[in-house]
């Protein structure tokens, strides 16, 4: 069976010509132009991808993010985005969208991101994970998943990790999105005495409200409508072992009242069911959010917070690890050439100046993603900054014009005003606004349509 994908732009040419592609490659694809299109399209069928532009003319694809993970959890979203928009696009990941890709389009990446979409579809479970123990080495070498790092940052954090680990107490780990918090909640697990015991993560953020009693609880048959059987519940599988509640800020006042129940008495009663379960479980918890303002503002228990925060970790966002951002590069790098069967040795000098410079909003997630996606696209041993996201260089740029105003005098757009470092991007940015008219980004950016070309040559710009 074809796999079902809605593709959402007001771009009616590029949704059209996106279509077209995706359909050689073998995909059933719907197209729509606005917000409200979209939303009769999801009403109507089960899609397995939706890739949506965060512009909508009617909304945006935030609201149509949300839309659609309320109707059907398992389909898989991904965002399609200018340079300006990656921190939604960043806020979107927290509100479980698969993934961004950046834009002008690039075909192999989007298919890539699609197959891996569609791969995560296809392997997860609503909201819960068992991961079998995996081999945890204490150094940065070999083929470990795991790397530690040797900023004062990352020494304080594993320092606290070992510290809390043999103990049975409840930790709360507080970071970023992609900042490696449920890496950190996995490694605290294996070095716990219950390493041998199962290891449950939960998303919080993809149970649906009505079913969260039944999700943490279990149920039996015929308890409600749709409980054609009984049902193991989070805990009692994770009886024994650890329980990882990812993303708990975004659990209802309700369901935190029976999780504070389950916690302090030890003991779940499925849905429907009179008896009750004891239960033997460590737990750790994750949070992008404040959850200290969520408490005064009401809207998370304190006791549960207090029950939950025994322990409190932090985990560093990418960009304040120094020297570790090059660790964790080279780590992606290999896993990269590994998983994808490549050979790229190293990555050009300047890549790894960017990568210092930038900012990371998506921290380790974000940078696994970009060297993945680089990996694939290289063509040689080195990776160049040509495989880069565009997004990066805005970020970097922009910080860069901050600090040298007297680079721009005359509206932005005028390439003289440019120095070479900016060129690259000032093409990029004039290209992308006009649509990629070659004609008019001539214009807009002062220049005759012959250096044009010549300057899209020299920096590899292919539309
Ligand atoms: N120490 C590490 N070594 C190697 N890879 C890591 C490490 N920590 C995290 N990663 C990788 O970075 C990505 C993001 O990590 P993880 O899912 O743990 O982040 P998170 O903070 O839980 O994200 P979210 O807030 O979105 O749930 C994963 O692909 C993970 O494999």
């Amino acid at each position: 069976m074809n796999h079902k994908i809605l593709v959402i732009d007001d771009d009616v040419s590029f949704c059209v010509m996106l279509k077209t592609f995706l359909e050689k490659k073998g995909y059933h694809v719907t197209n729509a132009f606005n917000f409200q299109d979209a939303q009769q399209a999801v009403d109507k069928e089960n899609f397995d991808v939706v890739l949506t532009d965060v512009r909508l003319p009617d909304s945006d694809g935030i609201e149509l993010l949300k839309y659609i993970k309320n109707k059907s959890a398992q389909t898989q979203v991904i965002l399609m985005t200018g340079y300006t928009e990656i921190k939604t696009a960043v806020n979107a990941m927290k509100l479980g969208a698969f993934d961004y890709v950046g834009k002008p389009i690039n075909p192999d990446e989007i298919v890539y991101t699609i197959q891996q979409a569609l791969n995560r579809k296809n392997t997860s479970t609503v909201s819960a994970v068992v991961t079998s123990p995996k081999n945890l080495t204490n150094d940065n070498e070999g083929d470990s998943d795991f790397v530690k790092g040797k900023s004062s940052t990352s020494v304080q954090l594993h320092e606290y990790i070992e510290l809390v680990a043999p103990t049975n107490m409840s930790v709360l780990i507080i970071g970023d999105s992609g900042t490696g918090k449920e890496n950190i909640a996995h490694s605290i697990h294996l070095k716990s005495k219950r390493h041998n015991k199962p290891y449950i993560a939960v998303d919080c953020g993809a149970i649906p409200k009505d079913l969260a009693s039944s999700e943490f609880f279990g149920h039996v048959k015929g308890s409600f409508t749709g409980a054609i059987g009984d049902k193991v519940g989070h805990f009692e599988a994770a009886n024994g072992g650890t329980i990882f509640l990812d993303e708990v800020g975004n659990l209802s006042y309700e369901v935190q009242v029976q999780l504070l129940r389950a916690l302090q008495e030890r003991k779940v009663k499925p849905v429907g069911s009179n008896n009750e379960i004891q239960v033997d479980i460590r737990v750790i918890a994750a949070t992008n959010e404040d959850l200290l303002k969520a408490v005064r503002e009401g809207e998370f228990r304190e006791d549960l917070f207090h029950r939950l925060n025994e322990f409190g970790i932090v985990a560093p966002r990418l960009a304040e690890r120094g020297s570790d951002i090059m660790i964790f590069a080279e780590h992606f790098l290999k896993e990269s050439n590994r998983d994808l069967d490549r050979n790229v040795l190293r990555f050009s000098e300047d890549v790894e100046k960017l990568f210092l410079k930038y900012d990371w909003p998506g921290n380790l997630r974000e940078m696994k993603n970009i060297i993945k996606r680089a990996v694939l696209l290289s063509k040689g041993e080195v990776l160049v900054k040509d495989v880069l996201p565009q997004e990066m260089f805005a970020e970097v740029s922009a910080f860069s014009r901050e600090s040298e105003s007297a680079l721009v005098h005359n509206g932005d757009e005028d390439l003289k005003l440019y120095s070479s470092k900016n060129e690259e991007y000032a093409i990029r940015t004039a290209l992308e606004k006009v649509k990629f008219n070659k004609t008019k980004a001539a214009q807009v950016l002062g220049i005759d349509r012959k250096t044009l070309y010549n300057k899209m040559k020299l920096y590899n710009i292919e539309l």
